[in-house]
C-alpha cells in the first residue's frame, strides 16, 4: 500500500511541479534512477506505519530555483515531504514542526547529521563527542570572553580594512576601487581565529595563509551542502567526496602540518603558557592535572578540536561580511544611521576605537544583519539524522534519514513576521529586543536548540567590526548596484557574485 502511495504522489507531484516529459528527461540518468529506486521501495527499511509522501522535484528547480520548488511541495503535501537529492533522499520539513526537528535531539540528532554530511561518520566511534568538545570550547573560551576577543581582533579588522584604501589614498573621493571583499574577508577571519587558539605571536602570514586554505578545503569537503554547483558532483557524490578527500589530502597536508606543529610546540613548551589564547589555557589545565605536562592523546584531541573550529568559523563568517556588506552597498540609505551609532567612538585622530560594548550599541547595524540573515534566501541550513524509526507530524520517519526544516518557510512566513514578511526592511528589528544572535523557529540561520551556533556572538561582531571600519573609511557600493546569487541552494557557504566598489572618504 505504501509503496503505492508513493507512487502515486511522485506522479501527481511531477503534475504540480509541471514536469513534462522533456524536463524529466533533462533529469540525470543516475538522478532519475535512484528516484525511481526509493519511490519503488520507500526507504529501504521494512517500516510499520504511514511515511510521508516523496516527490520528484527535477535537478533545474533544486538547485536554481530551491525555495519556490521546495515551497510549493510543502504547501501542497507538507507537513513533511521526501525529496531525492544528490542520490538520498531527505524530508524536508515545514514551520509547524521545526522547533521540534531541530529540538528533540534524543531522535533528530545534529552530532550524527553534521559529521556524516561531512562524510566523516567515524568521528561517531571516538569517545569523546567531537561536536560536544567544540561546543565547551566555543562557550567557554569565545562567548564567555568577548569584551577581551573583541579587544584582541579590532587591530586585525582595522588594519585589514584600512589597506583596501590606504594605497590608494592619493586618490580622490570620486575614485571607486575594486575590491575581493571575500578574501580579506577570509583573511581578516583567519587571522583572527589564529589569535584566538595560538595567541597573537603565531600569526605570521604563512601561518595565516595556511588557515585559510584549510578553512576553504574542510568547507569544500562539506558533501552536501557545497556540491551544488559541478555536474560530476551532484551526479556522483560518492565518488566526488572521496576525490575531494584525497586532493585536500595532497595539496593540503603542508599546511595541515605547519599548524599542528605549531600547536604540538606550544602545549608541549616548558615555559608557563601564561596568554589567554585557547591553547594555552588547554595546556594549563592539562598541565595542572598530569604533573606539568600535556599527554600526546591530548594533544591529538586537541589539534582536532582546533581544525573543526577553523572549520566551523573562518569561511561561514567571511561569507556573511560579504552578503551583508553586498546589500548595504545596494541599499546606501543606511550608512549614514550606522555611521552616527559610532561616532562616539572616533577619537581625536579621527580615527574608529571600537569595543564589545560599542559593537552591542551598534543596534540598527544589529536589525540590518538579522535582516539580511531572514532574507537571504537560506533553505536547507541545518540537518538532522533520526536516531530510530521517529514519529513526525503523522509519519514514520526511517532510522538514519536526513531531516530538514525548510529555512523559508518560517524566515519568510507572513504568520510570523507579517504582511511585509517577504520584503527587506533594514530596521525592521530596531527597539523589538530581538538582535542577529537570537533564535526561534521563526529565525534560525544560525540553528536552533542545543547545538544553536555557539559561535554566533563572535560571528556579528566581526561582521559588524567590517563594517564599521570599512564604512569610516569608505562608501561601499556595488558596480551596475546588483549582485547575483551563484548557488541558491548553498546560500549559506556560497558568497553572492559582484564587484564591489569603495570610494574612499577623506579623514577631516
Ligand atoms: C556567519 C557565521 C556562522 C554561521 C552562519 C553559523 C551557522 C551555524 C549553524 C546553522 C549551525 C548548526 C546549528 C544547528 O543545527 O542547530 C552551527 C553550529 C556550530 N557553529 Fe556556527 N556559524 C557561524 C559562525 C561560527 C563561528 C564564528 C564559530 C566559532 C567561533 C562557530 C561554531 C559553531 C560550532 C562549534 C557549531 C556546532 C554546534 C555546537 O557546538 O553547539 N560558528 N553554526
Amino acid at each position: 500500500m505504501q509503496i503505492r502511495s508513493s507512487q502515486l504522489l511522485i506522479h501527481k507531484a511531477k503534475g504540480d511541479v509541471k514536469l513534462g516529459r522533456s524536463r524529466l528527461s533533462s533529469l540525470s540518468f543516475c538522478q532519475c534512477t535512484m528516484r525511481s529506486f526509493y519511490a519503488f521501495i520507500g526507504n529501504g527499511h521494512g517500516l510499520e506505519g504511514k511515511r510521508p509522501p516523496i516527490v520528484a522535484l527535477s535537478e533545474e528547480d533544486i538547485y536554481h530555483h530551491p525555495a519556490q520548488a521546495y515551497e510549493k511541495v510543502i504547501k501542497k503535501y507538507g507537513p513533511v515531504v521526501g525529496v531525492v537529492r544528490n542520490n538520498r533522499l531527505e524530508y524536508i520539513t515545514d514551520h509547524s514542526v521545526t522547533a521540534h526537528v531541530l529540538t528533540a535531539d534524543a531522535m533528530f540528532s545534529f552530532e550524527q547529521a553534521s559529521l556524516q554530511n561531512l562524510n566523516l561518520g567515524f568521528l561517531l566511534s571516538l569517545q569523546q563527542s567531537l561536536v560536544k568538545g567544540l561546543d565547551v570550547i566555543v562557550q567557554e573560551s569565545i562567548t564567555a570572553k568577548m569584551e577581551h576577543i573583541v579587544d584582541s581582533l579590532v587591530p586585525i579588522f582595522q588594519h585589514h580594512i584600512a589597506s583596501l584604501t590606504e594605497s590608494n589614498s592619493e586618490r580622490r573621493e570620486s575614485y571607486s576601487i575594486p575590491v575581493d571583499l571575500e578574501s580579506v574577508a577570509r583573511r581578516m577571519m583567519a587571522e583572527s581565529i589564529l589569535t584566538i587558539i595560538f595567541g597573537k605571536k603565531h600569526t605570521k602570514p604563512a601561518t595565516i595563509h595556511a588557515v585559510e586554505k584549510v578553512a576553504v578545503d574542510i568547507t569544500a569537503a562539506n558533501g552536501n551542502r557545497f556540491q551544488n554547483l559541478g555536474y560530476f558532483s551532484r551526479n556522483f557524490p560518492g565518488l566526488w567526496l572521496r576525490l575531494i578527500w584525497l586532493k585536500i589530502t595532497i595539496s593540503s597536508v603542508p599546511h595541515y602540518l605547519r599548524i599542528s606543529y605549531i600547536a604540538f610546540k606550544e602545549m608541549g613548551s616548558r615555559e608557563s603558557n601564561d596568554s589567554e589564547s585557547i591553547l594555552d589555557v588547554f595546556a594549563k589545565q592539562c598541565k595542572a592535572r598530569n604533573g606539568g605536562c600535556v599527554p600526546f592523546l591530548d594533544k591529538i584531541w586537541m589539534i582536532v578540536v582546533m581544525f573543526g573550529l577553523i572549520f566551523a568559523s573562518v569561511h561561514q563568517t567571511a561569507i556573511l561580511i560579504v552578503w551583508v556588506l553586498f546589500e548595504l552597498a545596494k541599499q546606501p540609505q543606511f550608512l549614514e544611521t550606522f555611521r552616527k551609532e559610532v561616532a562616539d567612538q572616533i577619537d581625536e585622530d579621527g580615527d574608529l576605537c571600537l569595543n564589545y560594548a560599542a559593537l552591542k550599541d551598534a543596534r540598527h547595524l544589529d536589525s540590518f544583519i538579522r535582516e539580511v540573515m531572514r532574507t537571504k534566501g537560506d533553505t536547507l541550513l541545518t540537518a538532522r539524522l533520526t536516531t530510530a524509526d521517529v514519529p513526525l507530524a503523522g509519519y514514520i520517519i526511517p532510522k538514519g534519514s536526513f531531516v530538514t526544516p525548510l529555512a523559508t518557510r518560517s524566515h519568510m512566513n507572513e504568520e510570523y513576521h507579517g504582511k511585509n514578511a517577504k520584503e527587506f526592511i533594514g530596521d525592521r528589528w530596531v527597539g523589538m529586543e530581538k538582535p542577529a544572535v537570537m533564535v526561534s523557529n521563526s529565525y534560525f540561520p544560525w540553528g536552533l536548540g542545543r547545538w544553536a551556533c555557539p559561535g554566533r556572538f563572535l560571528a556579528v561582531a566581526a561582521v559588524k567590526m567590517a563594517v564599521l571600519y570599512l564604512i569610516t573609511n569608505a562608501t561601499p557600493r556595488l558596480k551596475d548596484d546588483k549582485y547575483r546569487i551563484r548557488d541558491p541552494l548553498n546560500i549559506i557557504l556560497v558568497p553572492p557574485e559582484g564587484q564591489l566598489l569603495l570610494y574612499p572618504i577623506r579623514k577631516q
